[in-house]
């Protein structure tokens, strides 16, 4: 299968193709990464997950040299800001059979650095909880796919809250994610995060996490976390490549201190240097 088709998204926003199936069906997958001094943080990371997540809907990842110097070019200027990846199966086919010779469309956004609060990082948040039950599809879980409406209407019950990030949970009363995020937390000295197996996304921001804990000799524990689990937890945080790690200080009724596993997982991030 060829390669897909690089677009480049910079100053000079190119159309997007009407009957796009990104557009008519959320037949695509993204990531989204930080960019500091027109580099990426966290790269081999993205460019993991971006191949993975193709593989599993069947797309052409895109070739990661290609794709390297198309991101170079777009932050040739040497800014920081955030890079959206955004791979869709293009145009072809009338309805949701996918064409067999669809070639991938990969577009590359730019955006501002972030806007988020940076105070968040320090003083940390006071969690929400999104009454927005994830639909469970093993099929899909990890996968960054384009297929986000619950967490847009889940997105509109933070803005509703004031809620900077809310939890995400399945109707079996599994806690998986934050709307935009995923969760860690100690509980009863172990450190726990959400199995990703029938909902959710795998961030790669969680990956570096689990990586760096693991290289530390700390396991990590993918598991089903419940409400009276994370109740009783000495210390939970929320991360994805854009805010990186926000402390939680509240979740419902429960109060928590921004521990030391937090601050060693952004020390364990803030080392990482930008590059290909
Ligand atoms: C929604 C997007 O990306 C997610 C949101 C953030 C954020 O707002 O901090 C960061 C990474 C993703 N989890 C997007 O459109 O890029």
């Amino acid at each position: 299968m060829s390669a897909p088709v690089m677009r480049v998204h910079g100053g000079t926003p190119e159309a997007v193709d009407p009957m796009d199936r990104g557009l008519h069906y959320g037949d695509g997958i993204f990531r989204t990464l930080r960019m500091v001094g027109g580099l990426p943080v966290a790269w081999p990371f993205h460019v993991a997950r971006l191949t993975h997540d193709c593989g599993r809907i069947g797309l052409p990842p895109p070739d990661p040299d290609a794709l390297a110097a198309d991101v170079a070019a777009l932050f040739a200027d040497g800014s920081d800001g955030i890079l959206k990846i955004l791979i869709t199966r293009g145009v072809g086919g009338r309805g949701y059979t996918p064409p067999s010779t669809a070639e991938a469309c990969c577009r590359l956004y730019r955006f501002a650095p972030a806007a988020h609060p940076p105070e968040h990082a320090d003083t940390g948040i006071i969690l929400g909880h999104s009454g927005m039950a994830l639909g469970c599809q093993p099929a899909l879980a990890g996968i960054k796919h384009c297929n986000r409406l619950e967490q847009v209407l889940a997105r509109r019950e933070c803005a509703d809250h004031g809620w900077p990030e809310a939890l995400m949970g399945t109707a079996d009363g599994r806690l998986v994610c934050g709307t935009m995020s995923n969760l860690f937390a100690v509980v009863d000295d172990a450190v726990v995060t959400p199995a990703i197996v029938d909902a959710g996304v795998i961030g790669a921001t969680r990956q570096r996490l689990i990586e760096a804990c693991r290289a530390a000799g700390r396991s990590v524990m993918e598991t089903d976390i419940h409400p009276a689990a994370l109740a009783r937890a000495e210390e939970i945080f929320v991360c994805n490549s854009a805010m990186e790690i926000w402390p939680v200080r509240q979740w419902a009724e429960q109060h928590y201190p921004v521990g030391p596993f937090t601050r060693w997982c952004q020390a364990q991030l803030a080392a990482a240097c930008a590059g290909f």
